[in-house]
């Protein structure tokens, strides 16, 4: 599979990824949902890639999924994803929304060909790896919260997403309705995630965010930050949970640099409280460290506090040092280095050219 796609280094998506806004670096085998999954230019190498994994997914993952899963249907989802040096290293904390059962087959070696890899969370701060190696799988219901982060090396993917239909016509929201009806803060925020309307979103979100769910009241914080439904936007309720979830782990576990060092994007989340509480100073310190590590995210906030030399001084090489970098991640960044280009606004840079 991975020699395939070696060959074709260009045929995998670039586009934006709904969980962290980062370039995607997927190429899809098949799926019910995705346009791309019908876009003639690849569909030689689509065959190709099906014709090596329909008898894996039917003589190994299918009958596993459903004597483990009874309500388990169709695979809905099929795709290999890549985490090479240059590209994207990360994908944040997550739930598969359009996912009953998830499938994650490791193509690479945990300890020989990368640091890291797919991890697990309860949503309470701590990441746990599982160092998976080349075919071993990893089966789980879309209520595990989970991400990956590669620290050293590559890492290729194969990941499926199975409906509890055979048509894949599954309605997402009926997923953990009873149980986020009987009050489980998970299944609340899954609930949210699969609404309908953005009412029935805050409204769950809620919910979860008073039971006391760190990554919800992240999540109800951002709803209110944004403003979400008829509700104008709120930053001083919305910095008042996410207190309360940094304080419940979700964002506090990582406060030593040491930890930030070791996590996803940590430096960025707290680079961002530590601006919101105008510490300047610390915030920039924490994009920094983030942005070493390899946080996208956090490149981009370190790019810009260089430009506008907040926190620190102001370096407009460096501002576009790190916006370049960061470009590999985030469109944001991307959009950045573009305007740092442009001779309007940054004749500097024309100069020293
Ligand atoms: O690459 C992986 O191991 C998992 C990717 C993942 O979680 C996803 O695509 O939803
Ligand atoms: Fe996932």
């Amino acid at each position: 599979m991975k020699r395939l796609l070696e060959d074709a280094p260009d045929d995998f998506d670039e586009d934006i990824d709904g969980v962290d806004k980062m370039i995607t670096y997927e190429f899809i085998i098949s799926s019910a949902g995705a346009q791309k999954a019908h876009d003639p230019v690849r569909s030689a190498r689509r065959a190709q890639l099906r014709r090596i994994t329909e008898p894996i997914l039917r003589e190994r993952i299918q009958p596993f999924v459903w004597a483990r899963y009874p309500k388990a249907g169709a695979v809905c989802h099929s795709m290999i994803r890549r985490y090479l040096e240059r590209e994207r290293r990360t994908h944040d904390t997550h739930w598969d929304i359009p996912s009953y059962v998830s499938v994650v087959v490791s193509l690479d070696s945990s300890g020989q060909d990368f640091e890291g890899g797919f991890f697990v969370t309860t949503g309470n701060g701590e990441k746990s790896f599982i160092p998976l190696q080349r075919g071993d799988t990893v089966v789980h219901q879309s209520d595990l919260l989970h991400g990956v982060h590669v620290r050293h090396g590559e890492r290729w993917s194969w990941a499926m997403w199975f409906q509890d239909s055979w048509d894949c016509s599954s309605r997402a929201e009926s997923w953990w309705q009873q149980e986020a009806e009987a009050r489980d803060p998970v299944a609340q925020t899954l609930r949210a995630m699969r609404a309908a309307t953005q009412q029935e979103s805050y409204s769950w979100l809620q919910e979860a965010a008073q039971a006391g769910f760190p990554r919800a009241q992240l999540y109800f914080g951002k709803a209110l930050e944004d403003g979400l439904a008829h509700h104008a936007p709120d930053p001083p309720a919305a910095a008042a949970w996410f207190e309360r979830s940094r304080l419940g782990g979700e964002i506090d576990a990582c406060a030593s640099a040491e930890i930030v060092v070791e996590a996803g994007l940590e430096g960025y989340f707290l680079g961002l409280w530590e601006q919101k509480r105008k510490n300047l100073t610390g915030a920039r310190q924490l994009f920094e460290e983030g942005a070493r590590f390899g946080e996208g995210k956090a490149m981009t906030e370190l790019g810009v506090a260089y430009r506008d030399g907040w926190g620190g001084a102001k370096d407009l090489d460096l501002a576009t040092q790190w916006f370049e970098r960061a470009a590999d991640f985030t469109v944001e960044a991307m959009h950045q280095s573009y305007l740092m280009y442009s001779q309007v606004r940054w004749p500097h840079l024309e100069r020293a050219s």
